[in-house]
């Protein structure tokens, strides 16, 4: 379970507060208005920001003292971070030993993660050898790799079209659901949240707010979420 309990984040001006608890292996999305906070409260997750007050705790530990790369989780961006100059083997490889130097082992598992997001035969190409949604998909078999408990997403798809942002999203949550992540997904479209996300935490007026089903929070939205989404 990932538990926000009395957090407040703070990045200059600009302050929020979370106080509650996300079941483990749930999907949840993260929505509401541009500027509320989505972002800032994925980066306080993943200890980029450090909490003004309260804690968040991961399976009852208390994340504070965890540096970003010790924390028991996976982000990814939309950006991607695939290094160019790498190619496919090598930006998975990274998931497991940063220095690459893989075993036998090592290298079955990059294979097999490759394989597993449909890129078998493409890890000797570089990420500019790659259409968009490929690349994708090493950032998402990287972070399979690591197999860390918790996913993080940063709108990784949004550059996507429709169809392939929809494939994107029901392979991850395939993977989530086979190897038992919890999802924090920041989404900016409801169309997605209701696909992928069964949970929503509303990001508004300085709060994130307790997951809701998603569909109950899009069907009946509060005020502040009604005029995001033009209702
Ligand atoms: N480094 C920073 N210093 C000060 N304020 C910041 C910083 N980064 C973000 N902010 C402010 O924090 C608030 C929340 O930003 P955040 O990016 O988390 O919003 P968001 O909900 O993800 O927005 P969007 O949907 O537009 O991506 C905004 O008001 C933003 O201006």
């Amino acid at each position: 379970m990932l538990v926000f309990e009395r957090a407040r984040i703070v990045q200059g001006d600009f302050t929020m507060a979370a106080d509650f608890a996300v079941p483990e292996g749930a999907r949840v999305a993260v929505i509401g208005p541009s500027g509320a906070g989505k972002s800032t409260l994925l980066a306080a997750v993943a200890g980029f920001i450090p909490l003004a007050e309260g804690r968040i705790l991961w399976a009852g530990q208390d994340l504070a003292p965890l540096a970003p790369g010790a924390r028991p989780l996976s982000i990814l961006f939309q950006d991607q971070n695939l290094f160019p100059h790498l190619t496919v083997l090598q930006n998975v490889g990274l998931g497991l030993r940063p220095d690459l130097r893989l075993d036998r082992g090592q290298q079955a598992q990059v294979a097999a993660a490759l394989e597993r997001v449909g890129l078998a035969g493409l890890g000797a190409r570089r990420p500019a050898q790659l259409s968009g949604g490929q690349q994708g998909r090493v950032a998402l078999a990287r972070a399979l790799l690591r197999a860390r408990p918790l996913l993080l997403l940063d709108e990784p798809f949004a550059a996507l079209g429709p169809a392939l942002k929809a494939e994107m999203l029901d392979l991850v949550a395939e993977i989530a659901a086979e190897t038992g992540s919890t999802v924090l997904m920041v989404s900016h479209e409801p169309a997605d949240a209701r696909r992928f996300a069964p949970l929503s935490v509303l990001v508004a007026e300085g709060r994130a707010e307790p997951p809701l089903p998603t569909a109950t929070l899009l069907d009946s939205p509060p005020p502040a979420l009604a005029a995001y989404l033009g209702h």
